[in-house]
């Protein structure tokens, strides 16, 4: 049978190969898509959608419960089933028929099946029945498959058959107790969750919470979620695990404790969905993340590329998004031989994953970042002033809640008088945090910023806080 040939083959339709599709469409390009679950990806079904449709409800029953005349109303808990149910319609009942509707409408091409390189330029495709579709690319390949639940090595870890974040995301009921390995997003984001439906959950974090975050983020979070009443240890991971039959999972810890609970979720980090892609008929490791240019090029390539999670850039949705967009577009502008914007900040390269890679953790408080950490700016040699405010003290602070606790932090870069960081730790502050993307992409210079004025009485005046606390030359003159 001959190959199907398309201009473009974009292996994995999440939302990175969604978006890399339709970018080169709309650059005049044939594009084909090639998924082996659901259109739509991790983030849509097992990872950004159902995990934040978990979070939601108990947050705004949090959000009631700390203003006086609204408390008063609640008299209820949380109805864990009701949030399951509406967990189920974000995603759809893991039915992805919407995303192939839009596919079929951006002009995108889709072969479902397992796809794997088979030399350069060459996808061959095995859909579940063993039916083999090869497809040739005229100019591009692009791996968009993602990333899976690292599984770390612990002695009978394997065999209990513990969660990862798509049982988590995924579970029909709340567990009785569930132990959660790990202190990143995953591990906060989950045992906030579970906490708030009620689950006995005991976080078991080697260092500290969110440690890529500054240091009050994950103080912050670990005092909510004891309040919300989960037991967080840190300094201490699991040495073995063993469970008989349907009995609860035994776990030997390394302080020398055990613990037994219903379930255990590892959230440990990721690894890239690229052990049976066929690498090495193009010369690459197998199981290995790609390492990409800033055009998204697969090093040593001019004709493979790799968006999102797969090329270990920043495993964030909008991010991978924004990578797809700059993918898409320069493979047209090569294919159509026009001018390639490669500079920094250029239509056709992804400067912001080096400077201004934004992420909310959606914990409670909520943990909102963009930029540089204050000990990352220093460590890269950057000049730097820091600049902390406590959020509760705004007057939009105690108008949204009775009992507001936050925290912000700036990163000033002394030397080109612009930001370089921020960091909101809060309730709701995610909304807060395009504000200071713009800040730092745009760099605008501090004393411009004087002139972007937050509303009265916002918790966006932290702004002006940041400047008040920084200071203003001509105050002294
Ligand atoms: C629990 C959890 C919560 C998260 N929450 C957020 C959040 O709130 N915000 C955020 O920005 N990020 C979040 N993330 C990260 C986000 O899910 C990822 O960054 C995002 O899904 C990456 O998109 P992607 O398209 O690169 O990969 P994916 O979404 O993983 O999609 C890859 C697709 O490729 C397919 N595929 C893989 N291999 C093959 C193959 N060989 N052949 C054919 N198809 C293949 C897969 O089936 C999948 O559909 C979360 C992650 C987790 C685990
Ligand atoms: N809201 C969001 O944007 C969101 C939500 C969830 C996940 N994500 C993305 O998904 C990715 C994966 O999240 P994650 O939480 O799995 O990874 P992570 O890198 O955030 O955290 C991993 C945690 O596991 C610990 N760990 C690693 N190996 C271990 C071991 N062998 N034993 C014990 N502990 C170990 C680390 O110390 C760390 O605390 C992240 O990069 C994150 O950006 C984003």
């Amino acid at each position: 049978m001959s190959a199907r040939e398309y201009d473009v083959i974009v292996v994995g339709a999440g939302p990175v190969g969604e978006n890399v599709a339709d970018r080169a469409v709309q650059g005049g390009l044939s594009a084909v898509l090639v998924e082996a679950e659901l259109v739509g990806g991790e983030c849509s079904y097992w990872a950004c959608m159902p995990s934040k449709a978990l979070l939601r409800s108990g947050a705004a029953l949090r959000a009631a419960q700390a203003v006086d005349g609204a408390k008063q109303a609640i008299t209820g808990t949380l109805d864990v089933a009701a949030v399951l149910a509406r967990r189920d319609r974000m995603v759809h009942d893991w039915n992805d028929d919407s995303q192939v509707t839009w596919v079929d409408k951006a002009g995108i091409d889709l072969v479902r099946g397992h796809g794997a390189l088979a030399g350069e330029k060459r996808v061959r495709v095995t859909a579940d029945d063993g039916a083999v579709t090869d497809l040739v690319a005229r100019h591009a390949v692009v791996v968009c498959t993602g990333s899976a639940a690292l599984l770390p090595d612990i002695p009978g870890l394997r065999a209990i058959q513990p969660w990862t974040s798509r049982e988590a995301t995924a579970a029909q009921t709340a567990p009785e107790s569930l132990a959660i390995l790990g202190g990143g997003v995953v591990a906060t984001e989950m045992a906030t969750a579970y906490a708030s439906f009620g689950t006995r959950v005991t976080v078991l974090a080697r260092s500290g919470l969110l440690t890529n975050e500054e240091p009050f983020a994950g103080e912050l979070v670990a005092a909510s979620l004891r309040d919300l009443g989960a037991d967080v240890r840190t300094g201490v991971t699991i040495s073995s695990a063993r469970r008989d039959g349907e009995s609860p999972a035994r776990l030997e810890l390394s302080d020398g404790t055990t613990l037994e609970v219903e379930e255990v979720l590892v959230a440990t980090g990721r690894v890239p969905r690229t052990g049976d892609l066929g690498l090495e008929t193009v010369g690459l490791e197998p199981g290995s993340w790609l390492d990409v240019d800033d055009t998204l090029l697969v090093r040593g390539t001019d004709w493979l590329y790799a968006a999102g999670d797969v090329n270990h850039r920043a495993l964030l949705t909008h991010q991978g998004k924004y990578q797809a967009r700059a993918a898409g577009d320069v493979i047209a502008a090569r294919a159509n031989g026009a001018p390639v914007q490669d500079a920094p900040w250029g239509a056709h390269v992804a400067t912001a994953d080096h400077a201004a890679v934004p992420q909310v953790t959606f914990t409670d408080p909520e943990v909102a970042s963009v930029g540089l950490t204050a000990a990352r700016a220093e460590k890269a040699g950057i000049r730097t002033r820091v600049i902390d405010y406590d959020l509760s003290w705004v007057a939009g602070a105690s108008e949204w809640s009775d009992d507001y606790r936050g925290q912000a932090r700036a990163v000033v870069d002394e030397d080109r008088g612009v930001l370089v960081g921020v960091t909101f730790v809060g309730p709701s502050v995610a909304e807060l945090l395009h504000s200071a993307t713009i800040a730092i992409v745009g760099e605008v210079p501090l004393h411009r910023l004087w002139h972007a004025v937050p509303s009265y009485p916002t918790v966006s005046e932290v702004w002006l806080r940041f400047l008040e606390t920084y200071g203003r030359d001509s105050a002294s003159h």
